[in-house]
């Protein structure tokens, strides 16, 4: 009797084929719907990841199951609801958008690529997007995350669900990672003219805010390079556009819990700002590449508040780079640059193809 192979079988795909490429666009992950259930699924999911929350296992499992699933979920989905499109959650919307755009560019310059796009949490997952590539044919697959800056808790945790699923296949396709690109001159040039292209529309500001998503101070002092990343980002910003330190100010938002996480805090560093008599601000999130919940409810609304209403006169969110033609054509650069070699401008490996041929063909006869 045979025994079960722990693989799933699969069709020996690859066989005389050419090598197709991929490019996997990743990115967080988002609610289904603005629900108090589907928040609780996609919640339960995100902070039962060791990367995001990295405390004893066990502490974390009956402070999550005991007090945060059962009254963060209600209060997330409230905030869902105040930013979903008639299309769904803007995280996705943006993300969906900016690989189907990166299709076409690529395309256009000659590459023979399929883009797709995954969710680390929730629905469109990695796991079943690269099932989907290679049901495709697809044999080599780029990794992108949708982070600039690199950190454990969201650049590992994409590159760990694409391990955990190469560990569950047989024949695994050629894969290649991006592990950041938080000074990529595309970046930083789409960064400069969207903040440009603001002001020349609403004029400038006093001060402009560069919030980043914060982590907790303590995944610094174990060598997260996160924090480092995030300020390079910054000065390279504030050097394309002339700013000297004084008109600009690096903030980390988003704080979870009661640990120290990275400081300055993005809201009260808007309070004092107000109450010391800074009349406008503009902020900008840098670090997200799609607008999301925690730039458009945390920061364009609740930020927003927090500041009108210890004094400052005015307001401005920035919008991240979405579907910016700039930025896309920076992501089109920088997926170029790591797909060298892949030949995927080229006309498919002819030689290479008729000597795999031959060989199946020998095979054949052989049985
Ligand atoms: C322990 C908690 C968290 C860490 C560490 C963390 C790091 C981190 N997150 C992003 C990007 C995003 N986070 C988003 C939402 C979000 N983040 C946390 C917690 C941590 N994040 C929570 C609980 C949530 C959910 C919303 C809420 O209940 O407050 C999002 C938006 C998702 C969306 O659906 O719109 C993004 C994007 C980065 C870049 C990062 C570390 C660098
Ligand atoms: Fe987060
Ligand atoms: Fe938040």
């Amino acid at each position: 009797m045979a025994l079960p192979s722990p693989f799933a079988p699969e069709p020996s795909y690859t066989h005389g084929q050419p090598a197709r490429t991929a490019v996997l666009l990743c990115n967080l992950g988002t609610p289904d719907e603005p629900t108090t259930p589907a928040v609780r699924r996609y919640l339960a999911e995100f902070l039962s990841d060791h990367r995001v929350v990295e405390i004893p296992r066990l502490l974390w499992l009956l402070i999550l199951h005991g007090i945060i699933l059962r009254f963060r979920p209600a209060k997330s989905a409230a905030k869902y609801a105040s930013i979903w499109t008639p299309e769904g959650s803007p995280l996705k919307v943006w993300t969906e958008r900016q690989a189907k755009m990166l299709q076409g560019w690529l395309g256009q310059r000659n590459h023979h690529v399929k883009v797709a796009w995954a969710m680390r949490y929730g629905s469109t997952n990695i796991a079943s997007q690269l099932t989907a590539l290679k049901a495709d044919g697809v044999t080599r697959v780029l990794i992108v995350p949708a982070y600039p800056q690199y950190s454990a808790t969201t650049t590992a945790s994409v590159f760990d669900a694409v391990y955990a699923w190469a560990s569950k296949t047989r024949s695994i396709p050629e894969l290649r990672f991006v592990n950041h690109y938080h000074d990529h001159s595309g970046y930083i040039a789409a960064l400069a003219a969207s903040v440009q292209r603001y002001w020349r529309a609403n004029g400038r500001p006093d001060k402009l805010v560069m919030s980043f998503h914060g982590v907790p101070e303590r995944t610094l002092h174990l060598g997260d390079i996160y924090h480092c990343e995030c300020f390079k980002t910054a000065r390279l910003l504030s050097e394309a556009l002339g700013l000297s330190k004084d008109q600009f100010k690096v903030t980390f938002q988003s704080r979870l819990g009661r640990a120290k996480w990275l400081e300055p805090y993005t809201e009260p560093t808007l309070i004092d700002m107000g109450k010391a008599g800074v009349e406008r601000v503009d902020v900008i999130c840098p670090g997200f590449t799609s607008d999301c919940l925690e730039t458009l409810e945390e920061i364009n609304m609740e930020a927003r508040e927090a500041f009108l209403h210890a004094g400052g006169k005015e307001f401005h969110y920035i919008p991240c780079l979405n579907d910016d033609p700039e930025w896309i054509t920076a992501l089109c650069q920088l997926t170029e640059t790591h797909l060298s070699g892949w030949r995927t401008q080229e006309a498919p490996d002819t030689a290479a193809q008729e000597v795999s041929r031959a060989a199946a063909l020998a095979l054949g006869a052989k049985q």
